[in-house]
Protein backbone atom coordinates (compact mmCIF):
# COMPACT_ATOMS: atom_id res chain seq x y z
CA UNK A 1 0.00 0.00 0.00
CA UNK A 2 1.62 3.21 -0.45
CA UNK A 3 1.79 6.03 2.13
CA UNK A 4 -1.15 8.14 2.70
CA UNK A 5 0.29 11.41 1.71
CA UNK A 6 0.67 13.56 4.65
CA UNK A 7 -1.50 16.64 5.36
CA UNK A 8 0.33 19.77 4.26
CA UNK A 9 -0.37 22.50 7.33
CA UNK A 10 0.32 25.79 5.02
CA UNK A 11 -1.73 28.33 5.74
CA UNK A 12 -2.46 26.98 9.56
CA UNK A 13 -2.16 29.51 11.89
CA UNK A 14 -0.34 29.15 15.28
CA UNK A 15 -0.48 31.43 18.71
CA UNK A 16 3.14 30.86 19.79
CA UNK A 17 5.61 31.84 21.90
CA UNK A 18 9.04 33.17 20.26
CA UNK A 19 12.67 30.89 21.74
CA UNK A 20 15.60 31.54 20.86
CA UNK A 21 17.62 32.67 17.67
CA UNK A 22 18.49 30.17 14.97
CA UNK A 23 20.97 29.80 12.05
CA UNK A 24 19.36 30.96 9.18
CA UNK A 25 17.48 34.11 10.19
CA UNK A 26 14.71 32.80 12.31
CA UNK A 27 13.59 32.29 15.57
CA UNK A 28 12.50 28.78 17.37
CA UNK A 29 8.86 27.90 18.62
CA UNK A 30 6.67 25.33 19.69
CA UNK A 31 3.06 24.41 18.97
CA UNK A 32 1.19 23.35 21.40
CA UNK A 33 1.74 19.75 19.75
CA UNK A 34 5.32 20.16 20.48
CA UNK A 35 6.19 20.59 16.47
CA UNK A 36 8.82 22.73 16.05
CA UNK A 37 7.84 25.98 14.15
CA UNK A 38 11.14 28.44 12.58
CA UNK A 39 9.47 31.40 12.66
CA UNK A 40 10.88 34.47 10.72
CA UNK A 41 9.95 37.74 11.28
CA UNK A 42 9.95 37.67 14.71
CA UNK A 43 12.04 38.05 17.84
CA UNK A 44 13.07 36.34 20.74
CA UNK A 45 10.48 36.48 23.61
CA UNK A 46 7.63 38.13 21.60
CA UNK A 47 3.98 36.42 20.99
CA UNK A 48 2.76 36.35 17.96
CA UNK A 49 0.42 34.60 15.38
CA UNK A 50 2.72 32.56 13.05
CA UNK A 51 1.21 30.85 9.94
CA UNK A 52 2.76 28.24 8.49
CA UNK A 53 4.79 28.50 5.03
CA UNK A 54 6.16 25.37 5.01
CA UNK A 55 5.43 21.48 5.76
CA UNK A 56 3.36 19.23 6.80
CA UNK A 57 1.88 16.98 9.54
CA UNK A 58 4.14 14.85 11.73
CA UNK A 59 7.21 16.58 9.90
CA UNK A 60 10.10 17.34 11.72
CA UNK A 61 9.78 21.01 11.67
CA UNK A 62 7.38 23.38 9.74
CA UNK A 63 8.35 26.88 8.71
CA UNK A 64 6.37 29.90 9.54
CA UNK A 65 5.98 33.90 8.95
CA UNK A 66 4.93 35.66 12.45
CA UNK A 67 2.01 37.34 10.66
CA UNK A 68 0.52 39.20 13.86
CA UNK A 69 2.82 40.64 16.71
CA UNK A 70 0.66 39.99 19.47
CA UNK A 71 3.38 40.94 22.41
CA UNK A 72 6.23 42.80 20.44
CA UNK A 73 9.75 42.60 21.89
CA UNK A 74 11.74 46.21 23.48
CA UNK A 75 14.23 45.27 20.55
CA UNK A 76 11.36 45.46 17.54
CA UNK A 77 11.19 48.46 15.15
CA UNK A 78 8.74 49.01 12.23
CA UNK A 79 10.86 47.67 9.36
CA UNK A 80 12.57 50.81 7.42
CA UNK A 81 11.95 48.68 3.97
CA UNK A 82 8.48 48.85 2.59
CA UNK A 83 9.57 45.33 0.61
CA UNK A 84 9.99 43.46 3.78
CA UNK A 85 7.66 41.78 6.07
CA UNK A 86 6.08 37.79 5.53
CA UNK A 87 5.79 36.59 2.11
CA UNK A 88 7.67 39.92 0.82
CA UNK A 89 11.28 40.41 -0.50
CA UNK A 90 13.47 37.57 1.07
CA UNK A 91 16.54 39.55 1.01
CA UNK A 92 16.72 41.31 4.57
CA UNK A 93 16.15 38.99 7.88
CA UNK A 94 16.55 41.37 10.29
CA UNK A 95 14.77 44.66 9.00
CA UNK A 96 11.95 44.33 12.04
CA UNK A 97 15.05 44.60 14.75
CA UNK A 98 17.02 47.51 15.77
CA UNK A 99 20.70 47.46 14.51
CA UNK A 100 21.97 46.84 18.19
CA UNK A 101 19.73 43.81 18.69
CA UNK A 102 20.48 42.47 15.16
CA UNK A 103 24.09 42.13 16.03
CA UNK A 104 23.32 40.34 19.12
CA UNK A 105 20.91 38.01 17.13
CA UNK A 106 24.12 37.27 14.97
CA UNK A 107 26.31 36.74 18.40
CA UNK A 108 24.03 34.38 19.79
CA UNK A 109 23.79 32.65 16.67
CA UNK A 110 27.69 32.32 16.78
CA UNK A 111 27.87 31.18 20.82
CA UNK A 112 25.00 28.45 19.67
CA UNK A 113 26.91 27.18 16.85
CA UNK A 114 30.46 27.24 18.63
CA UNK A 115 29.28 25.37 21.68
CA UNK A 116 27.05 22.69 19.73
CA UNK A 117 29.80 22.06 16.88
CA UNK A 118 32.82 22.62 18.56
CA UNK A 119 32.37 22.88 22.30
CA UNK A 120 33.74 25.93 22.91
CA UNK A 121 32.13 29.10 25.21
CA UNK A 122 33.18 32.34 23.72
CA UNK A 123 35.98 32.72 26.84
CA UNK A 124 37.53 29.58 25.11
CA UNK A 125 37.54 31.01 21.60
CA UNK A 126 38.83 34.17 23.22
CA UNK A 127 36.04 35.89 21.81
CA UNK A 128 34.38 38.73 23.29
CA UNK A 129 30.76 38.04 22.05
CA UNK A 130 30.29 40.82 19.82
CA UNK A 131 29.71 41.31 16.63
CA UNK A 132 31.06 44.59 15.49
CA UNK A 133 29.40 46.45 12.88
CA UNK A 134 31.64 48.28 10.14
CA UNK A 135 33.33 51.68 10.28
CA UNK A 136 30.45 54.11 9.63
CA UNK A 137 27.50 51.46 9.91
CA UNK A 138 26.42 52.41 13.64
CA UNK A 139 23.24 54.25 12.46
CA UNK A 140 20.08 55.00 14.70
CA UNK A 141 17.05 52.58 14.28
CA UNK A 142 15.72 53.26 11.44
CA UNK A 143 18.44 54.32 9.47
CA UNK A 144 19.63 51.63 7.21
CA UNK A 145 23.39 51.93 6.00
CA UNK A 146 24.03 51.08 1.93
CA UNK A 147 25.99 48.64 1.86
CA UNK A 148 25.53 46.29 -0.79
CA UNK A 149 27.67 47.00 -3.71
CA UNK A 150 26.07 43.94 -5.56
CA UNK A 151 23.02 43.14 -5.96
CA UNK A 152 21.19 40.41 -7.77
CA UNK A 153 17.98 41.26 -9.35
CA UNK A 154 15.71 38.41 -10.92
CA UNK A 155 13.32 39.61 -13.34
CA UNK A 156 9.35 38.97 -13.62
CA UNK A 157 8.94 37.20 -16.41
CA UNK A 158 5.55 38.76 -16.83
CA UNK A 159 6.52 42.45 -16.91
CA UNK A 160 10.17 42.44 -17.36
CA UNK A 161 10.38 44.27 -14.56
CA UNK A 162 14.09 43.89 -12.06
CA UNK A 163 13.27 43.27 -8.55
CA UNK A 164 14.27 40.69 -5.70
CA UNK A 165 13.32 36.84 -5.05
CA UNK A 166 11.00 36.46 -2.60
CA UNK A 167 12.03 34.20 0.64
CA UNK A 168 12.77 30.30 -0.71
CA UNK A 169 10.87 31.22 -3.99
CA UNK A 170 11.21 31.89 -7.38
CA UNK A 171 8.45 34.58 -7.17
CA UNK A 172 9.88 38.45 -7.70
CA UNK A 173 8.88 40.96 -5.73
CA UNK A 174 8.61 44.20 -7.58
CA UNK A 175 10.90 46.87 -6.25
CA UNK A 176 11.35 49.97 -6.95
CA UNK A 177 14.50 50.85 -4.68
CA UNK A 178 17.16 47.85 -2.45
CA UNK A 179 17.44 50.53 0.62
CA UNK A 180 20.37 48.41 1.33
CA UNK A 181 21.86 48.82 -1.87
CA UNK A 182 24.98 50.67 -2.39
CA UNK A 183 24.67 54.14 -3.85
CA UNK A 184 26.71 53.21 -6.92
CA UNK A 185 24.32 50.45 -7.32
CA UNK A 186 21.34 52.58 -6.92
CA UNK A 187 22.14 55.29 -9.57
CA UNK A 188 22.23 52.31 -12.66
CA UNK A 189 18.28 52.64 -12.08
CA UNK A 190 18.03 49.07 -12.89
CA UNK A 191 14.86 48.97 -11.51
CA UNK A 192 13.43 51.90 -14.26
CA UNK A 193 14.36 49.47 -16.94
CA UNK A 194 12.30 46.84 -19.01
CA UNK A 195 14.56 43.47 -18.38
CA UNK A 196 11.99 41.53 -21.28
CA UNK A 197 14.12 38.24 -22.06
CA UNK A 198 16.23 38.44 -18.96
CA UNK A 199 16.35 35.82 -16.30
CA UNK A 200 18.79 38.16 -13.91
CA UNK A 201 20.37 40.95 -13.41
CA UNK A 202 23.78 41.57 -11.23
CA UNK A 203 24.57 45.19 -10.88
CA UNK A 204 28.21 45.91 -9.42
CA UNK A 205 29.23 48.94 -7.84
CA UNK A 206 33.38 48.35 -7.38
CA UNK A 207 34.57 50.20 -4.34
CA UNK A 208 38.01 52.89 -4.74
CA UNK A 209 37.29 53.02 -8.67
CA UNK A 210 34.40 54.19 -10.73
CA UNK A 211 33.78 50.81 -12.47
CA UNK A 212 30.14 49.81 -12.79
CA UNK A 213 29.23 47.00 -14.22
CA UNK A 214 25.81 44.52 -15.15
CA UNK A 215 25.97 40.94 -15.55
CA UNK A 216 22.97 39.66 -17.76
CA UNK A 217 21.90 36.10 -17.56
CA UNK A 218 19.17 36.06 -20.51
CA UNK A 219 16.13 33.11 -20.32
CA UNK A 220 16.94 30.37 -23.52
CA UNK A 221 16.71 31.53 -26.90
CA UNK A 222 16.49 35.40 -25.71
CA UNK A 223 18.42 38.32 -27.32
CA UNK A 224 19.66 40.59 -25.17
CA UNK A 225 18.63 44.06 -24.64
CA UNK A 226 20.65 47.43 -25.49
CA UNK A 227 21.36 48.25 -21.89
CA UNK A 228 21.49 52.05 -21.57
CA UNK A 229 21.35 53.13 -17.71
CA UNK A 230 21.44 56.49 -15.66
CA UNK A 231 25.76 56.01 -15.85
CA UNK A 232 28.14 54.49 -18.22
CA UNK A 233 28.73 50.44 -17.05
CA UNK A 234 30.52 47.59 -18.99
CA UNK A 235 28.06 44.88 -19.99
CA UNK A 236 28.55 41.13 -19.60
CA UNK A 237 26.40 38.31 -19.74
CA UNK A 238 26.08 34.63 -18.55
CA UNK A 239 26.23 31.79 -21.32
CA UNK A 240 23.18 29.71 -20.82
CA UNK A 241 24.73 26.69 -21.54
CA UNK A 242 28.05 26.43 -20.31
CA UNK A 243 27.31 29.23 -17.18
CA UNK A 244 30.68 30.78 -18.90
CA UNK A 245 30.75 35.15 -18.26
CA UNK A 246 31.02 36.58 -21.46
CA UNK A 247 32.13 40.20 -22.18
CA UNK A 248 29.38 41.92 -24.12
CA UNK A 249 30.99 45.70 -24.39
CA UNK A 250 33.48 47.93 -22.04
CA UNK A 251 36.04 45.91 -19.72
CA UNK A 252 35.88 42.58 -18.52
CA UNK A 253 36.68 42.98 -15.49
CA UNK A 254 35.82 45.69 -11.93
CA UNK A 255 38.89 47.27 -10.52
CA UNK A 256 38.43 46.84 -6.66
CA UNK A 257 40.80 48.94 -3.76
CA UNK A 258 41.75 47.43 -0.70
CA UNK A 259 44.77 47.29 1.17
CA UNK A 260 45.93 49.99 -0.49
CA UNK A 261 46.25 47.79 -3.40
CA UNK A 262 44.57 47.55 -6.69
CA UNK A 263 42.66 44.35 -7.77
CA UNK A 264 41.41 43.39 -10.98
CA UNK A 265 38.20 41.28 -10.20
CA UNK A 266 36.72 40.21 -13.62
CA UNK A 267 33.50 37.69 -14.87
CA UNK A 268 31.57 38.12 -11.57
CA UNK A 269 34.28 36.51 -9.96
CA UNK A 270 34.13 36.69 -6.08
CA UNK A 271 34.72 40.19 -4.36
CA UNK A 272 33.47 40.87 -1.01
CA UNK A 273 29.69 43.03 -1.15
CA UNK A 274 30.36 45.10 1.79
CA UNK A 275 32.58 48.04 0.60
CA UNK A 276 34.53 48.24 3.91
CA UNK A 277 34.83 44.07 4.20
CA UNK A 278 38.16 43.75 2.09
CA UNK A 279 39.90 45.96 4.59
CA UNK A 280 38.59 45.16 7.95
CA UNK A 281 38.94 41.41 7.04
CA UNK A 282 42.68 41.90 5.83
CA UNK A 283 43.60 43.96 9.19
CA UNK A 284 42.12 41.56 11.37
CA UNK A 285 43.64 38.86 9.37
CA UNK A 286 47.14 40.08 9.75
CA UNK A 287 46.63 41.35 13.31
CA UNK A 288 45.94 38.21 14.12
CA UNK A 289 49.07 36.57 12.23
CA UNK A 290 51.40 39.34 12.71
CA UNK A 291 53.28 38.03 9.80
CA UNK A 292 57.28 38.30 10.24
CA UNK A 293 59.35 38.75 7.26
CA UNK A 294 60.91 35.97 5.18
CA UNK A 295 57.82 33.77 6.43
CA UNK A 296 56.10 31.22 4.17
CA UNK A 297 52.38 31.23 3.75
CA UNK A 298 49.43 29.63 2.32
CA UNK A 299 46.21 31.25 0.81
CA UNK A 300 43.75 29.06 0.45
CA UNK A 301 40.50 29.86 -1.44
CA UNK A 302 42.40 32.83 -2.68
CA UNK A 303 39.78 34.29 -5.03
CA UNK A 304 41.74 37.38 -6.98
CA UNK A 305 44.17 37.31 -4.32
CA UNK A 306 43.16 39.48 -1.61
CA UNK A 307 45.10 38.02 1.22
CA UNK A 308 47.91 36.93 -0.91
CA UNK A 309 48.96 40.12 -1.87
CA UNK A 310 48.68 41.35 1.87
CA UNK A 311 50.96 38.30 3.00
CA UNK A 312 53.48 39.32 0.25
CA UNK A 313 53.58 42.84 0.99
CA UNK A 314 54.30 42.44 4.81
CA UNK A 315 56.81 38.75 4.27
CA UNK A 316 59.22 40.78 2.49
CA UNK A 317 61.22 40.02 -0.88
CA UNK A 318 62.79 36.89 1.43
CA UNK A 319 59.11 35.83 1.89
CA UNK A 320 56.86 33.21 -0.11
CA UNK A 321 53.29 32.85 -0.45
CA UNK A 322 51.07 29.73 -2.50
CA UNK A 323 47.66 31.15 -3.81
CA UNK A 324 44.90 27.95 -4.33
CA UNK A 325 41.65 28.75 -6.33
CA UNK A 326 39.31 26.95 -8.16
CA UNK A 327 37.83 29.67 -10.35
CA UNK A 328 40.17 29.96 -13.73
CA UNK A 329 39.32 33.52 -14.34
CA UNK A 330 39.75 34.39 -10.44
CA UNK A 331 43.63 32.71 -10.91
CA UNK A 332 43.90 34.67 -14.10
CA UNK A 333 43.29 37.63 -11.79
CA UNK A 334 44.94 36.89 -9.44
CA UNK A 335 48.46 36.11 -11.43
CA UNK A 336 47.59 40.09 -12.49
CA UNK A 337 47.31 41.43 -9.35
CA UNK A 338 50.01 39.83 -7.81
CA UNK A 339 52.30 40.37 -10.68
CA UNK A 340 54.79 42.64 -8.69
CA UNK A 341 55.51 40.00 -6.27
CA UNK A 342 57.79 37.20 -8.11
CA UNK A 343 57.74 34.84 -4.58
CA UNK A 344 53.54 34.84 -4.87
CA UNK A 345 52.54 31.86 -6.95
CA UNK A 346 49.00 30.90 -7.65
CA UNK A 347 47.77 27.51 -8.20
CA UNK A 348 44.33 26.51 -9.82
CA UNK A 349 42.23 24.02 -8.72
CA UNK A 350 40.28 22.72 -5.49
CA UNK A 351 42.37 22.99 -2.31
CA UNK A 352 41.45 19.26 -1.16
CA UNK A 353 43.26 18.35 -4.45
CA UNK A 354 45.84 20.40 -5.05
CA UNK A 355 47.15 21.41 -1.75
CA UNK A 356 48.38 17.42 -1.03
CA UNK A 357 49.77 17.47 -4.55
CA UNK A 358 51.62 20.84 -3.61
CA UNK A 359 54.08 18.68 -1.31
CA UNK A 360 54.87 21.01 0.81
CA UNK A 361 54.80 19.98 4.33
CA UNK A 362 55.93 22.67 6.39
CA UNK A 363 54.65 26.22 6.32
CA UNK A 364 54.76 29.60 8.85
CA UNK A 365 51.18 31.02 7.94
CA UNK A 366 47.92 30.02 6.24
CA UNK A 367 44.76 32.25 5.54
CA UNK A 368 42.00 30.30 4.51
CA UNK A 369 38.45 31.83 3.06
CA UNK A 370 36.44 29.00 1.85
CA UNK A 371 32.57 29.24 0.67
CA UNK A 372 29.78 28.44 2.38
CA UNK A 373 30.21 24.77 2.87
CA UNK A 374 33.80 25.47 5.07
CA UNK A 375 36.94 23.95 4.64
CA UNK A 376 36.14 19.79 5.68
CA UNK A 377 37.52 17.25 8.19
CA UNK A 378 40.23 16.04 4.92
CA UNK A 379 42.09 19.85 4.39
CA UNK A 380 41.99 20.92 8.18
CA UNK A 381 43.66 17.71 8.65
CA UNK A 382 46.17 18.00 5.99
CA UNK A 383 46.52 21.82 7.00
CA UNK A 384 47.79 20.95 10.85
CA UNK A 385 49.91 18.17 9.82
CA UNK A 386 51.88 21.75 8.11
CA UNK A 387 53.21 23.21 11.57
CA UNK A 388 52.25 26.72 10.74
CA UNK A 389 52.17 28.69 13.98
CA UNK A 390 49.03 30.71 13.49
CA UNK A 391 46.11 29.96 10.86
CA UNK A 392 43.55 32.44 10.56
CA UNK A 393 40.49 31.39 9.18
CA UNK A 394 37.72 33.36 7.32
CA UNK A 395 34.18 32.31 7.70
CA UNK A 396 30.96 33.33 6.37
CA UNK A 397 29.06 30.71 7.74
CA UNK A 398 29.59 30.28 11.51
CA UNK A 399 27.80 26.77 11.45
CA UNK A 400 30.83 25.61 9.30
CA UNK A 401 33.24 27.00 11.30
CA UNK A 402 32.41 25.79 13.85
CA UNK A 403 32.50 22.51 12.82
CA UNK A 404 36.04 22.51 11.23
CA UNK A 405 37.20 24.35 14.43
CA UNK A 406 36.47 21.37 16.44
CA UNK A 407 38.58 18.90 12.97
CA UNK A 408 41.58 21.66 13.86
CA UNK A 409 41.40 20.51 17.72
CA UNK A 410 41.93 17.53 16.39
CA UNK A 411 44.51 18.42 14.98
CA UNK A 412 46.24 20.04 17.95
CA UNK A 413 45.66 23.27 17.15
CA UNK A 414 42.77 25.67 19.52
CA UNK A 415 41.38 29.04 18.86
CA UNK A 416 43.41 32.18 20.20
CA UNK A 417 40.82 34.89 19.24
CA UNK A 418 37.78 34.90 17.15
CA UNK A 419 36.81 38.48 16.25
CA UNK A 420 33.09 38.70 14.78
CA UNK A 421 31.90 41.79 11.75
CA UNK A 422 28.57 42.59 10.52
CA UNK A 423 29.39 42.83 7.11
CA UNK A 424 25.92 41.99 5.85
CA UNK A 425 23.62 44.68 7.68
CA UNK A 426 19.79 43.82 8.05
CA UNK A 427 20.46 39.89 7.09
CA UNK A 428 21.45 37.08 9.39
CA UNK A 429 25.02 37.01 7.82
CA UNK A 430 27.98 37.54 9.87
CA UNK A 431 31.82 37.10 9.11
CA UNK A 432 34.07 35.46 11.35
CA UNK A 433 37.84 35.54 12.07
CA UNK A 434 39.48 32.48 14.24
CA UNK A 435 43.57 32.69 14.71
CA UNK A 436 44.16 29.75 15.45
CA UNK A 437 47.53 28.33 16.75
CA UNK A 438 49.12 25.01 17.97
CA UNK A 439 47.49 24.26 21.52
CA UNK A 440 51.03 23.60 23.31
CA UNK A 441 51.63 27.15 23.19
CA UNK A 442 50.95 29.46 25.79
CA UNK A 443 48.23 32.36 25.33
C1 LIG B 1 34.79 33.30 0.20
S1 LIG B 1 35.64 33.40 -1.33
C2 LIG B 1 37.16 34.07 -0.79
C3 LIG B 1 38.00 34.75 -1.83
C4 LIG B 1 39.15 35.64 -1.33
N1 LIG B 1 39.82 35.10 -0.17
C5 LIG B 1 38.67 37.05 -1.07
O1 LIG B 1 38.54 37.43 0.10
O2 LIG B 1 38.40 37.79 -2.03
C6 LIG B 1 35.95 31.72 -1.65
C7 LIG B 1 36.71 31.45 -2.93
O3 LIG B 1 36.98 30.04 -2.96
C8 LIG B 1 36.81 29.56 -4.28
N2 LIG B 1 36.53 28.11 -4.11
C9 LIG B 1 35.35 27.50 -3.83
N3 LIG B 1 35.54 26.19 -3.61
C10 LIG B 1 36.89 25.97 -3.74
C11 LIG B 1 37.70 24.82 -3.61
N4 LIG B 1 37.18 23.64 -3.30
N5 LIG B 1 39.03 24.96 -3.79
C12 LIG B 1 39.57 26.16 -4.12
N6 LIG B 1 38.83 27.29 -4.26
C13 LIG B 1 37.51 27.19 -4.06
C14 LIG B 1 35.73 30.41 -4.88
O4 LIG B 1 35.84 30.46 -6.28
C15 LIG B 1 36.01 31.77 -4.21
O5 LIG B 1 36.86 32.54 -5.01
Amino acid sequence: MPAEPKKSLVGEEYEVEIGSVAHGGHCIARTSEGQVLFVRHALPGERVVAKVTEGEEGARFLRADAVRILEASKDRIEAPCPFAGPGRCGGCDWQHAKPGAQRRLKADVIAEQLQRLAGLTPEEAGWDGTVVPAEGDKLPAGQVPQWRTRVQYAVDPSTGKAGLRRHRSHEVEPIDHCMIAAEGVSELGIEKRDWTGMESVEAIAATGSQDRQVILTPRPGARLPLVELDKPVSVLRVDEKSGGVHRVHGRPFVRERADGRTHRVGGGGFWQVHPKAADTLVTAVMQGLLPRKGETALDLYCGVGLFAGALADRLGEKGAVLGIESGKRAVEDARHNLADFPRVRIEQGKVESVLPRTGITEVDLVVLDPPRAGAGRATVTHLTSLGARRIAYVACDPAALARDLGYFREGGYRVRTLRAFDLFPMTHHVECVAILEPADKGR
